[in-house]
């Protein structure tokens, strides 16, 4: 059994095959990258998994469970989070109550929701920023408060659509810090990235899709000297 797989996945939006015919598999423990031009279908296939869109065919499955049709709270307390790439915030909130409104997602207690809340904003280097409004945060800190809040739904399935996009390169350090010290503790991550010296060092593989399609798989040096994925991010001469 594979720890997370899709299958024949497919989703239509009226005749534009925004994913097609894409299977792959995660392997529990992975940093797994899942890049491909503007447009290729990576959040979509990000929204296909959380529940967001319904799928047109095929199936993804979780520890061998089936996620077609779960509504995305459901696929939360399976175990998958997510970031968003346009980061909303509940601007008035402080840090630290955005983050408990994603921990509530396992408890309804509210002093273990604060527990984990600051458990997760200590591990994310945010405790001094915890009484902040999250609309005064710089976009570095905004985008970390992002993985503090989909961590604290206490993920196995980590997925994160562009955490770097903005970012100083000190910033996008510091993320790739983060983003191993999340692996380290034992979640998987499927990342979406354009970064891409962020993809080829924290990868340990990834998948390249172009108009929803597989283009190319395999290590990051493997992928990185594909002729079909240089040509699709360069164009051909
Ligand atoms: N809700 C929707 N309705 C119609 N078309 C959509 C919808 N969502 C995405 N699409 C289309 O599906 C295709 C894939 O979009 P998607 O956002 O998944 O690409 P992406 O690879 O994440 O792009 P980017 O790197 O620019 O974020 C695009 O052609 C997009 O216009």
């Amino acid at each position: 059994m594979n720890f997370f797989q899709t299958h024949r996945l497919v989703k239509a939006f009226g005749g534009l095959l925004a994913v097609n015919d894409l299977t792959f598999e995660v392997e529990k423990g992975e940093i797994y990258g899942l890049i491909g031009p503007n447009g290729s279908g990576k959040t979509t296939v990000f929204n296909l998994i959380t529940g967001y869109y319904p799928i047109t065919s095929g199936y993804i499955e979780f520890q061998g469970k089936r996620l077609n049709g779960l509504p995305t709270w459901r696929v939360c307390k399976q175990g998958i989070g997510r970031t968003f790439q346009i980061v909303k915030p509940l601007r008035r909130m402080t840090v630290l109550e955005n983050v408990m409104t994603s921990a509530f997602n396992r408890t309804s207690r509210e002093a273990e929701a604060r527990e984990k809340a600051l458990e997760v904003l200590d591990f994310c280097e945010l405790t001094k920023k915890q009484d902040y409004p999250a609309k005064g945060l710089t976009i570095g800190d905004r985008k970390r408060m992002e993985i503090a809040r989909a961590l604290a739904t206490a993920p196995e399935l980590l997925l994160l659509d562009e955490t770097m996009a903005g970012l100083t390169p000190q910033e996008q350090a510091d993320g790739v810090q983060l983003i191993r010290k999340v692996r380290n503790s034992g979640i998987t991550i499927i990342i979406v990235e354009h970064i891409m010296h962020v993809i080829m060092n924290l990868c340990d593989r990834i998948l390249c899709i172009n108009y929803g399609q597989e283009i190319a798989r395999g290590t990051p040096a493997e992928v990185a000297n594909n002729q079909a994925v240089i040509e699709a991010y360069l164009g051909k001469e």
